[in-house]
C-alpha cells in the first residue's frame, strides 16, 4: 500500500512529545513489512541544524493564495522518504505556539492535501491530531485516496469552524464545529493510541466535549497501542548513557543511578530511592497532583526526585521553588533534552507518572525499558501498558492508583518507596518491566489491517510456520481461508 503520513513531528528531527516517537518510528516499520510509506512534515527552522536538505525544491505548490515549495529527503537514519513542507510561516525554530498557529497548520494541512492531488497520490493518508484534521474532509471528494485520522491528543481541537470558513475550503458537505470533529466525521476509519482510551473518549469524562460524536462513530472507532522504537531505545546499546546494561546484568544499572546523581547535583547514595519524571508539564500530566504532595513526600522519605521538562509557567516555577527548598534531593530542568532523558529512564529506580488522561503515554514504556519502575495512575494506556505489582505473586511491573486524589498517589509512592527496600523483590520487578514487548511490530500489523478494512479486506493472516513435508500430504487442501 501507498501510505503517507501527515503529521507537525516526527522525532528524531521535530519532537516535543509523544506523537513525533509515533511518526518517526511506525514508518519505518510498515516500510520493513513491504509498504511504501513516506512522510509529509512542516520545514522548521530548526531541521538544517539536523539533517542534509537539498537546496532544490522537488515541487512548487499553491494553496490558501499562497505558494509553497516541497523538499525531499529522508528521516535521519531511516530509508523512509520524508517531504519538507516550506513556507517562511514555519521558518522559526520551533513546532508550536505563535499567533499564527492554526493559520499555518491549516495551511500545512491544505498544502499536504494538493500534493496528495498533484504529487505523489497515495492511497491512504494517516493524519495525525488537528494540525491535519481537514484533510479527511477535503479527501472525502476523492474516492481513490482514503483517510485514517490518529488522536493522539484529544485535548487539542484546533481552530473553530468560522475561522476555517474565513481561511480555507471548506466544502459544502462539512460538518464539526472545529478541525478535529470535522476529522472525526470524515475520516474512513479513526484511531487512538491504545484501546483504553478508545474506550474512554465515548464517556463525558474524557471525551473532551467529542464524547457524543466519539459513540455515534465508535464503528469506525478503535484503540491500537503505540509501540516504542527499540533500537533506537535499548539500555544495552544507548550510547548517551553512563553504563550500557540488560536485564541479565542489572547490577551494572547502579552506575547509571550515580551517574546522574552527580549530573543533576544530586547528593550521590545508590541507596536513596530516586524518582523521575520526564514530561511535558501541562495539566494532563497529573503534575497539580504530584505538586499537592511532593513536599510531604520529601520530607516523610529520603527519597531523591529529578525533573525533566517544559510547558506551563505556573508548574515549571513551583517545581523549581520546590527544587530550591531540597537541595541536594531535588533537581528540577525546565528543558527540552533527549539525552538526559534517557539518562534519567537508565538512572532512577521510578518513574511517576500519575496522568489525568492518557492516550498511550510512551515515557512508561521507555522507563520500563531502562529498568525504572513506573508509578501511574490506571487510566488510557497506562492501564494497558503498566501491571500493578503484586509482590505475593510475583507479578505486575508498576505501581498504580485509581482516583485522582493526592492521597491515593502520596500512598502509591509510600507502597513504592516501602517496596524499593526489597531488594530481590525490586530486581525482580525490573527485570520484569524490562521484559516486557514494547516493540512496534505488533501494533504495526495491526495499523496494516486497520488500512485494508477501508478496503473490506480481512485481518492479515498471521505467517505460519514452516509447514513438514509429511503433514501435507496428511492435511486436507487448505482452501486459503481460516
Ligand atoms: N523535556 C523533555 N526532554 C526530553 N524528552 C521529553 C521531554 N518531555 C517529554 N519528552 C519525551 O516526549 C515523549 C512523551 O511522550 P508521551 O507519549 O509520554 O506523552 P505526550 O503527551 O507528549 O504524547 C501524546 O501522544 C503520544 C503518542 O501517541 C501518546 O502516547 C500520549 O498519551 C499523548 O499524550 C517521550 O518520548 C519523552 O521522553
Amino acid at each position: 500500500m501507498r501510505i503517507l503520513f501527515v503529521a507537525a513531528e516526527a522525532a528524531p528531527i521535530a519532537k516535543v512529545g509523544g506523537m513525533g516517537d509515533v511518526v518517526g518510528a511506525l514508518p519505518k516499520i510498515l516500510r520493513d513489512m513491504g509498504h511504501d510509506v513516506r512522510i509529509f512534515l512542516p520545514y522548521y527552522g530548526m531541521l538544517p541544524d539536523k539533517m542534509e536538505i537539498p537546496t532544490e525544491p522537488i515541487w512548487w505548490g499553491s494553496a490558501m493564495f499562497q505558494s509553497f515549495a516541497v523538499y525531499e529527503t529522508v528521516l535521519p537514519g531511516t530509508d523512509v522518504p520524508l517531504y519538507l513542507f516550506g513556507h517562511p510561516a514555519f521558518s522559526p525554530r520551533r513546532i508550536y505556539g505563535g499567533e499564527d498557529e492554526d493559520w499555518r497548520f491549516t495551511f500545512f494541512a491544505n498544502g499536504a492535501a494538493e500534493f496528495c492531488w498533484n504529487y505523489w497520490k497515495p492511497e491512504i493518508v494517516n493524519c495525525h491530531d488537528w494540525h491535519t484534521g481537514m484533510i479527511p474532509v477535503w479527501m472525502h471528494q476523492s474516492p481513490d485516496i482514503s483517510t485514517v485520522f490518529t488522536i493522539h491528543n484529544l485535548a487539542y481541537q484546533g481552530p473553530w469552524r468560522w475561522f476555517l470558513e474565513k481561511t480555507t475550503w471548506c466544502p459544502w458537505y462539512m460538518q464539526g464545529h472545529n478541525t478535529m470533529a470535522a476529522a472525526v466525521q470524515f475520516a474512513d476509519k479513526v484511531n487512538t493510541v491504545s484501546p483504553t482510551y478508545a474506550e474512554q473518549i465515548q464517556t463525558a469524562a474524557y471525551g473532551e466535549t467529542l464524547e457524543g460524536l466519539l459513540s455515534f462513530i465508535s464503528g469506525k472507532l478503535s484503540g491500537i497501542i503505540n509501540g516504542i522504537d527499540t533500537e533506537v531505545y535499548d539500555p544495552a546499546t544507548d550510547k548517551y548513557i553512563a553504563q550500557t546494561f540488560s536485564a541479565d546484568t542489572l547490577e551494572k544499572r547502579k552506575a547509571n543511578k550515580i551517574a546522574l546523581q552527580e549530573e543533576v547535583g544530586l547528593e550521590v547514595n545508590s541507596k536513596a530511592f530516586f524518582i523521575g519524571i520526564v514530561t511535558r508539564l501541562v495539566e494532563q500530566k497529573g503534575i497539580d497532583l504530584i505538586l499537592n504532595i511532593l513536599d510531604r513526600f520529601l520530607a516523610y522519605t529520603d527519597a531523591q526526585f529529578v525533573l525533566l521538562g517544559t510547558g506551563d509557567r505556573y508548574y515549571e516555577t513551583q517545581m523549581w521553588q520546590l527544587a530550591s527548598r531540597y537541595p541536594g534531593r531535588m533537581a528540577t530542568y525546565l528543558l527540552y533534552n533527549d539525552a538526559l532523558a534517557r539518562r534519567i529512564y537508565a538512572g532512577t529506580d521510578a518513574f511517576l507518572m500519575p496522568s489525568r488522561f492518557e492516550p498511550c503515554g510512551i515515557s512508561q514504556m521507555m522507563a520500563l525499558r531502562y529498568g525504572s519502575v513506573p508509578i501511574v495512575r490506571r487510566t488510557g494506556g497506562l492501564v494497558d501498558t503498566v501491571f500493578h505489582h503484586d509482590p505475593t505473586n510475583h507479578a505486575g511491573t508498576g505501581y498504580c492508583f485509581d482516583r485522582y486524589e493526592p492521597l491515593d498517589l502520596f500512598t502509591c509512592m509510600i507502597r513504592a518507596w516501602e517496596g524499593f527496600r526489597y531488594k530481590d523483590y525490586w530486581e525482580q520487578l525490573q527485570q520484569r518491566g524490562m521484559s516486557q514487548d514494547f516493540s512496534w511490530y505488533q501494533s504495526a500489523k495491526e495499523y496494516v489491517n486497520l488500512y485494508r478494512s477501508i478496503y473490506g479486506l480481512p485481518p492479515q493472516e498471521e505467517e505460519q510456520p514452516p509447514q513438514q513435508e509429511e503433514a501435507q500430504v496428511d492435511e486436507p487442501v487448505a482452501t486459503g481461508k481460516s
